[in-house]
């Protein structure tokens, strides 16, 4: 084969079924984790590329819906989202092939690392501003995350952010997680009207947007510490908001709070939010 230099990922468009990858050409390697969803090896493409490889465990996800939108999905290219090089889907389990991250989840790293970067506002501030930067480019590609939290984002090498698993939610099967009502629901990052309604837009992401800020800012504390879930559903549409980090200034915080505006139509877009976070990073030292 070619020397790893003259080798691009599939999404380069090289073969007919360019989402469609070869699992011969993919070396497994270690494990990285795993949920109610299956297992996560790291892995290299034709000897070269390193990736993450999800190997769907049977009866997680609507498969063949999947495959499909796969196609649509490794179309979606920008530094700050985590690339889908493409999927192994003429065997079962199904194996979901992206780009590598090698510091893992951000709410791990932010856990991790909480001492060094408690005090460095200019560097959670950038963190924002990164993913801010790859939910903009989805947000003009109409296509919703459902699912943005500090756990699917990755961190790489030189504190690159990334967004993942934009879109999957809706092939996931499990209605424990699907359903607001279900235990396995994403309730803490939902706004009002994805809790009556589960109505879903770039403006519901804009909801979990701002609770992901509050992660970012409190290095990884889960949102609303140990309230129930009925205690948060009524804090939310009583409209009381979370509190402010002690990490984030006022500026800050008041961005938070414009993501958490009751009407969805009333909350910023991404690429307003990514103006009014450029223009905070001028001016915090
Ligand atoms: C809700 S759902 O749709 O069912 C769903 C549920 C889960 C997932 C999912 O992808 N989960 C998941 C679980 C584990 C790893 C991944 C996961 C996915 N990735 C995609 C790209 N890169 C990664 C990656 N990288 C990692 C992870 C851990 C380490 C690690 O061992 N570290 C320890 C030492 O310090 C550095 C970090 C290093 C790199 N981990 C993804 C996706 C969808």
């Amino acid at each position: 084969s070619p020397p790893c230099d003259r080798i691009v990922p599939p999404t380069a468009g090289l073969s007919h079924d360019k989402w469609e990858i070869d699992p011969n050409e993919l070396m497994l390697l270690e494990e990285l984790g795993s949920g109610q969803f299956g297992v996560v090896r790291r892995g290299k493409w034709r000897g070269c590329i390193d990736t993450a490889v999800k190997m769907m465990k049977e009866g997680t996800m609507s498969e063949d819906e999947f495959i499909e939108e796969a196609k649509v999905m490794t179309k979606l290219q920008h530094s700050n989202l985590v690339q889908l090089y493409g999927v192994c889907s003429k065997h079962r389990p199904i194996y979901i092939v992206t780009e590598y991250m090698k510091h893992g989840s951000l709410l791990n790293y932010l856990r991790r690392h909480e001492n060094t970067l408690a005090g460095n506002i200019g560097l959670l501030l950038d963190m924002c501003i990164q993913v801010c930067n790859g939910m903009a480019y989805l947000e003009r590609h109409n296509y919703i995350h459902r699912d943005l939290a500090a756990r699917n984002c990755l961190v790489g090498s030189e504190n690159v952010v990334k967004v993942a698993d934009f879109g999957l939610a809706r092939y996931v099967l499990d209605d424990q997680y699907t359903s607001s009502g279900g235990t396995k629901f994403p309730l803490k990052w939902a706004p009002p009207e994805v809790l009556n309604y589960t109505r879903f837009s770039s403006k519901s992401d804009v909801w979990a947007y701002g609770v992901l800020m509050w992660e970012i800012f409190t290095c990884g504390k889960m949102p609303y510490g140990k309230l129930k879930n009925t205690e948060v559903v009524e804090r939310v549409q009583r409209g009381i908001l979370l509190e402010r980090p002690k990490a984030a200034p006022s500026e800050v915080y008041h961005v938070m709070k414009q993501c958490w505006t009751h009407a969805p139509e009333e909350r910023p877009s991404f690429r307003v939010l990514r103006e009014k976070l450029a223009h905070i990073g001028q001016i915090i030292p």
